[in-house]
Formats: structure tokens, C-alpha cells, sequence
């Protein structure tokens, strides 16, 4: 690259976030002439209040959940356990602790090219910190991520309120509690909550659950959530009164009583006060610029954007990639276009929730063949009392051609993964059966859908299995 020394620095990144971190690795294999700037507080979103204390809280509630299973197993007296939610919530804090401390430590390492303040955008090459100094660049890194979206109405609701912004730093949890939203993260909060033993009450404006478009997925979805949680479905629940005995919340004719309210009603990009409006490009309504995704450059400008301020796909995977590109191509003498991965998203309730590659379209023509498995009677699912949820795959008719997935199963998110690497390398379902499948495995339910699949696709070659592998050999193993 040309370094340009009548900028202070190389490369400004805002955001000291995955996104912002990513896009850090790949500019100092270039140069060591840029900073950091974040408004605070540092460790980032997923460390701090996000994938990590999330998933914390999800693992002591899976664990606990699975004492109504022990008596089915001929294990006696599980009915005297109890969660100790405050000791519960602390482990979360703990552990959530270990992960912030490894980013601030690398932050540290920067000395003062990591910089607190807030940035706002003066011009293309130009930033202010906290309205006082300005800082120039050649190119600007935009990775200012995502902030919780709450309707105003909640708000008034005050200290009573959570978001996973607050949730993870109580030191306990009320009796009764009511999720708005349901969304991945709702989703994924309102389980925790309910199997950790709060009475929960769950409310979603669509039908639509953790995002899944698939309607056979979204029912398994909902039947399994049902069992620990009352939902409300397809309405947008209103505020009623509040007062010291509750919260009253309605939907429809539905009413309840509850004495805190988790919002998950969504993010929004972390864009105010930014300046983009100084960038001189268009914005859209909401305020956003348009963006190639495969340079993550703005227009024609040495600006580049990653991460969650892009809504686009808001999970740490893509914010890393994101990073890593907008990062190498600020440095970069012309911006290079990169590919960008299968989708994959996973939803970490019992049982798992994902959705990889091409999302499922009420819309499909006769080019997609469908196949599935119920995972009611799935060997392994069946020993492990884990027998519930399906998993629905799209094919290319023509071919084979493995497309896409969605699925509530057990072990998901691990099935969603060996999807996800069939579809990035083209495999079409025939190939897919003749890899080696173990027994008895989850991943023979897998297998199950394949054959569905596969019964309805119009093959494009030879697909007889090979010679070691007799058809007759096949049927036997389920
Ligand atoms: C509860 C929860 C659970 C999640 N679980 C998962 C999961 O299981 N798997 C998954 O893949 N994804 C998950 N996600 C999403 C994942 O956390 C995000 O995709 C990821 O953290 C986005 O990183 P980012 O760098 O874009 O944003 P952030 O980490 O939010 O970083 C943005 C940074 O920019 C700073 N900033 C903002 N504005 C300014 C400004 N004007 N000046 C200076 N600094 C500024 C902020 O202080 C912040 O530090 C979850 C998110 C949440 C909230
Ligand atoms: N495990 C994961 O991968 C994971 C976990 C959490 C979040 N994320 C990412 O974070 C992003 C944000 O997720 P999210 O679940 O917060 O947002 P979301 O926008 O995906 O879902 C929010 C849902 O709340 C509903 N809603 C909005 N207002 C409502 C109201 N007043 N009452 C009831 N329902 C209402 C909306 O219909 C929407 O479906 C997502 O893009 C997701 O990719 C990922």
C-alpha cells in the first residue's frame, strides 16, 4: 500500500468489537500506523453480554432441565434439585469474565493506539473523538456494531425492563418473567429462563419462531418450547398497568401478570451520531449506506464497514469474516472482492434450532425436492431421551445438488455444521450417501433425510453406491 504520511495514521478503525478486531489482525500484517477507537465499554458484545454469558446461562439451564428425565433413566430423588438462580448467574459472570479479560489484555497490548472516546465522522478521512481532537486517515474501518432495540412503551417500565444488555448482571431473577420477542436470541433467553424455573411468559408479534421459515421446523420449534413456557403468538402484546404487585401485559384476550419484562425485540445498527451523513454517499431510509458485502467497501471511497452494523447477517462468524475483509481491503491498493461463506445460523435451545444455505420458500417450484426426518424415533435420540424435533433439506431436483436446511434437533448444531461443509462444497445428496455413517449416531437421522431427499430428486449421473457398499448393506444399518 502507499503510505500517505500526511495522515496520521493508516487505517482508523471504530469499534473495537469482533468485527472491529478482526479487521485489527489483518491490518498490522500491512502496517502499524493505525488506531483503535472505542466509545466503550471495551471487551466486546459477544465476550461481554452476548454469544458468551448467553450460552453460559443456556448450559445451566439445559443442565438442570435434564433432572425430569433422570427418573425415565432409573435415576431416583432428581425431584430434590434445585437452581440456585443468583449461583447460576454468578458462574455466568465468572466465566463471561475470563473471556473479557483475554480481549482487554490484547487491547492493552496496544497502548495508545487503542483510543477511548466516541468517534463521529467529519469526512472520508477524517474522524472527531468526543467532539475534541481530530484524527486523519487514509481509510476508515466502520465496525460500531449493534445496540438493543426497545419500543418506547416498555421503557417506562424502567429498572424492571432487561435486555441482554442487564440481564446477565443481575444478582437474581424474579418469580415471574415475560419475553418479548422471539427472535434467536428471545428464543434462546425465554428457554434458559423458564427451565432455570422462572414462570415465563413469551410473547412474539409473528408466527415465525427463531427466524425459521420453514413451517415444519417451526412447529417442532414451538411444541418443544411450549413444554416449559406459555407462548403468545402472532400478536404484538400491549403494556397495561404496572404497579408493585406486577406488570400486566395483554395480547388479544390473552392477559398476564409478570414481574419483569426480558425485551428481545431485535437490534439496531450502533449509527447515531456516526456522521455517515458527512460521508457525502446515499443512505437509505433507516440511515444505512448500501454495501458491496463481498469488499465491504462504501461506493468508491477508502471506507469500509463490518459487522453487526450491517443487519444483514448479525452473528459473530460473519462478523469476523466481515472484519478480516474490510481490514485487508483498507490496506489494500485496489479492494479485493472475497466469497463469502454457506449461511449458518443456530439457535443453542434443547433442541437446537439452524438454519444453513438456501432458506426455505413457501414459494419453491417444482425445482426444489424436500426430505426429512422426525427425530421421534431416531435410535440414538431414543436411548438419550433426546427424541423430539425434525430436520427438513432442500435439494436441487435436478441433480441433487444439497441446497439448504432447517432444523430443530437433537444435537443440531452439530448436524447444522456437517450441512453447512456439504453445501460450501457443492455435494450433491447422492454423494453425500456414500460417506461412512456410524452406529448408532444422530447423524443417521441425517441420513434418513438424505434418503427422503433423495427419493425425490432426478438423478444427474450414476449414483449407485460404490462396490464396498451394497444397496442391500444400506437398508440393513437402520
Ligand atoms: C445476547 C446475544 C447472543 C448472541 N449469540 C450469538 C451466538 O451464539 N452466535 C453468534 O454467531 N452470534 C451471536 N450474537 C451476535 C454476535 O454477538 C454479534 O454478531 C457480534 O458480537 C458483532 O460484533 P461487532 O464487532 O459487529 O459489534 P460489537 O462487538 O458490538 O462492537 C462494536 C463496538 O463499537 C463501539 N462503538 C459503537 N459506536 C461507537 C462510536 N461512535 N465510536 C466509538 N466506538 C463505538 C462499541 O462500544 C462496541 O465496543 C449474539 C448477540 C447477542 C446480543
Ligand atoms: N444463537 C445465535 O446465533 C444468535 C443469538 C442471538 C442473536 N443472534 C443474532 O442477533 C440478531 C438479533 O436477534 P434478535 O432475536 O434480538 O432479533 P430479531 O430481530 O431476529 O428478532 C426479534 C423478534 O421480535 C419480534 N418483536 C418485535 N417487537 C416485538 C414486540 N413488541 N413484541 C413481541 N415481539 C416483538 C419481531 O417480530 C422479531 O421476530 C439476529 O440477527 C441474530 O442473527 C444470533
Amino acid at each position: 500500500m502507499n503510505a500517505l504520511h500526511s495522515y496520521d495514521y493508516d487505517v482508523l478503525i471504530i469499534g473495537a468489537g469482533s468485527a472491529g478486531l478482526a479487521a485489527l489482525r489483518a491490518v498490522r500484517r500491512h502496517t502499524q500506523r493505525f488506531a483503535l477507537i472505542d466509545a466503550g465499554p471495551w471487551g466486546t458484545t459477544c465476550a461481554r453480554v452476548g454469544c458468551m454469558p448467553s450460552k453460559l446461562l443456556l448450559e445451566a439451564a439445559h443442565a438442570y432441565e435434564r433432572r425430569h428425565q433422570l427418573e425415565a433413566f432409573g435415576v431416583h430423588g432428581a425431584d430434590q434439585l434445585r437452581a440456585d438462580v443468583p449461583a447460576v448467574l454468578q458462574r455466568v459472570r465468572d466465566e463471561r469474565d475470563r473471556f473479557v479479560a483475554g480481549v482487554l489484555k490484547s487491547i492493552e497490548a496496544l497502548g495508545p493506539r487503542a483510543i477511548q472516546g466516541r468517534a463521529r465522522i467529519v469526512d472520508p478521512h477524517t474522524v472527531e473523538i468526543d467532539g475534541q481532537r481530530r484524527l486523519s486517515a487514509r481509510s476508515l474501518v466502520i465496525a460500531t456494531g449493534s445496540k438493543p432495540h426497545v419500543p418506547e412503551e416498555w421503557q417506562t417500565l424502567g429498572p424492571r425492563l432487561l435486555t441482554t444488555d442487564t440481564l446477565f448482571e443481575q444478582p437474581d431473577l424474579p418469580r415471574r418473567m415475560a419475553v418479548l420477542g422471539l427472535g434467536p436470541l428471545g428464543t434462546e433467553m425465554a428457554q434458559a429462563l423458564a427451565q432455570l424455573g422462572i414462570e415465563v411468559t413469551a410473547f412474539h408479534a409473528s408466527a415465525t419462531l427463531a427466524g425459521l421459515a420453514d413451517p415444519k421446523v417451526n412447529a417442532a420449534l414451538r411444541q418443544s418450547l411450549e413444554r416449559s413456557m406459555q407462548l403468545q403468538v402472532g400478536q404484538t402484546p400491549a403494556l397495561g398497568e404496572s404497579g408493585p404487585a406486577g406488570i400486566t401485559i395483554h395480547a388479544g384476550d390473552f392477559s398476564t401478570q409478570v414481574d419483569a419484562v426480558l425485551a428481545a425485540t431485535g437490534r439496531r445498527p450502533a449509527i447515531e451520531g456516526l456522521g455517515l451523513e458527512n460521508l457525502g454517499i446515499a443512505l437509505d431510509p433507516h440511515g444505512l449506506p448500501e454495501i458491496d458485502r463481498h469488499t465491504m467497501q462504501l461506493e468508491q471511497l477508502s471506507v469500509f464497514w463490518a459487522g453487526d452494523v450491517n443487519p444483514d447477517r448479525a452473528l459473530l462468524h460473519e462478523a469476523a469474516d466481515e472484519g478480516e475483509i474490510a481490514g485487508s481491503n483498507a490496506v489494500a491498493e485496489h479492494p479485493r472482492a472475497y466469497k463469502r461463506r454457506t449461511p449458518l445460523a443456530i439457535t443453542f435451545t434443547e433442541p437446537s434450532v439452524a438454519t444453513v444455505g438456501l432458506a426455505y420458500d413457501d414459494h419453491w417450484s417444482d425445482e426444489v425436492a424436500i426430505g426429512a426426518v422426525d427425530f421421534a424415533n431416531q435410535g440414538r435420540a431414543r436411548m438419550g431421551l433426546r427424541n423430539e424435533g425434525v430436520l427438513r433439506l432442500y435439494a436441487r431436483r435436478d441433480g441433487g445438488e444439497l441446497l439448504g436446511a432447517q432444523l430443530c434437533a437433537p444435537a443440531g448444531e452439530h448436524l447444522a455444521h456437517l450441512l453447512a461443509w456439504a453445501i460450501a462444497r457443492g455435494s450433491s445428496v447422492a454423494e453425500l450417501l456414500e460417506l461412512p455413517f456410524y452406529h448408532p449416531v444422530i447423524e443417521e437421522g441425517l441420513r434418513t433425510a438424505l434418503r427422503d431427499v433423495q427419493a425425490h430428486v432426478h438423478a444427474a449421473r450414476d449414483t449407485a453406491p460404490p462396490a464396498y457398499c451394497a444397496p442391500s448393506d444400506l437398508d440393513g444399518l437402520e
